[in-house]
């Protein structure tokens, strides 16, 4: 007999979106896609599009979407895709219409604006974490893509199984969530760390050269939260760092390339697109300060003095050329 679950989505905007599209390949999965903006709800149910977000694109006319929290209570499983910042205090909210034994899935990256680690806050029993080299345009348009699952590991069985079948996504598997949060953070400051310098000097070898350094300063990041150093060679470590931070259609590089060719930039959190990167330079900034481990953090600090401290661009590539 067929498994059938029925898969609510938390945000309609462009990953939401284009993920609700790959699961609804899978003819035994029911996508519902939850959002506060009531015109892109409308546009879903009316016209199977998304024209905020993908102006061009039809969706699966299987995908239904809805503004009313109340349909958090048919969910076998949710994804949660909306800023991380609003996670937790959304995850609370929705608890009292969800099933028990819903499994909760984080998408979005995996910290709070005051540092906690998402999935260890959401007040659900079964959470998982997944992040990957994928950006929503090329998941929407159905390139196989790639995700690292943190979870347990009857979770990650039972979602890829039931789940992603048919659905041309895969998973590589850690149990250690609090690592795949960890990297999904880290890569979006040193996409906008390689950005820099690639905005400043457009060359494979220098890209490389600072490449390399961010992989270690990850490496040393994943000891300092106690997490397995092995997680770097999953999807959501090496392979999320390359794609973000060597690709143009990052929104974090672009910040880096724009900043790397001079462009002065608002770090006030007030910009319409989500550029998670800034807030994990201040966060990160800070901590390595805190814990005075600042030296085996250059690139970090570096990025903190520029973007927090007003230095200007010769001081940062004086930083992370030494
Ligand atoms: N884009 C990508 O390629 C990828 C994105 N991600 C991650 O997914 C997460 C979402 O990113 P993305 O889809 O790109 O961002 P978008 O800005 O496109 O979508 C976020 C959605 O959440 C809504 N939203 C904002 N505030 C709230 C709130 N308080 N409650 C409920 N919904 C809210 C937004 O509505 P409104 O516009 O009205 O604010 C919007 O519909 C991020 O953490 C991102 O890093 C992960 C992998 C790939
Ligand atoms: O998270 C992403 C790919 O995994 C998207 O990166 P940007 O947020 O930098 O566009």
């Amino acid at each position: 007999m067929p498994y059938h679950n029925t898969i609510v989505i938390a945000g309609a905007g462009v990953f939401g979106t284009a993920m609700a599209e790959r699961l609804s390949w899978n003819t035994n999965n029911t996508v519902i896609l939850w959002s506060i903006e009531k015109d892109v709800v409308e546009d879903i149910n009316r016209n199977h599009r998304n024209t905020k977000y993908f102006p061009t694109h039809f969706l699966n006319t299987s995908i239904r979407a809805t503004s009313d929290k109340q349909i958090f209570r048919s969910a076998d499983c949710i994804l949660l895709v909306i800023p991380s910042k609003v996670i937790i205090s959304f995850t609370e909210e929705i608890k009292e219409y969800t099933k028990e034994d819903c499994l909760v899935i984080n998408l979005a990256k995996g910290m709070s604006d005051d540092g906690a680690f998402i999935t260890e806050q959401i007040p659900f029993p079964r959470t998982a974490s997944m992040k990957g080299p994928t950006f929503a345009i090329e998941v929407l348009h159905g390139l196989p893509s790639s995700f690292t699952f943190g979870g347990k590991r009857e979770d990650y069985d039972r979602f890829k199984k039931e789940v992603l079948k048919d659905t041309g996504l895969y998973l590589d598997y850690t149990d250690d969530i609090r690592s795949v949060e960890l990297m999904s953070i880290l890569k979006n400051m040193y996409a906008i760390a390689i950005g820099l310098v690639s905005g400043r000097f457009n060359s494979p070898n220098v890209d490389f050269l600072i490449y390399t350094k961010a992989v270690g300063e990850m490496r040393h990041f994943l000891s300092l939260f106690g997490c397995s150093t092995e997680t770097i060679f999953c999807y959501c470590g090496l392979g999320d760092l390359g794609l973000t931070s060597l690709n143009d259609l990052s929104r974090n590089r672009t910040l880096g390339l724009l900043m790397g060719k001079g462009f002065s930039i608002d770090n006030s959190g007030s910009s319409a697109t989500v550029i998670e990167g800034s807030r994990t330079v201040k966060l990160m900034g800070e901590l390595t300060r805190e814990r005075h481990v600042e030296e085996e953090f250059p690139l970090v600090q570096a990025l903190y003095r520029m973007m927090y401290e007003q230095e200007d661009l010769n001081d940062y590539m004086r930083a992370v050329f030494n």
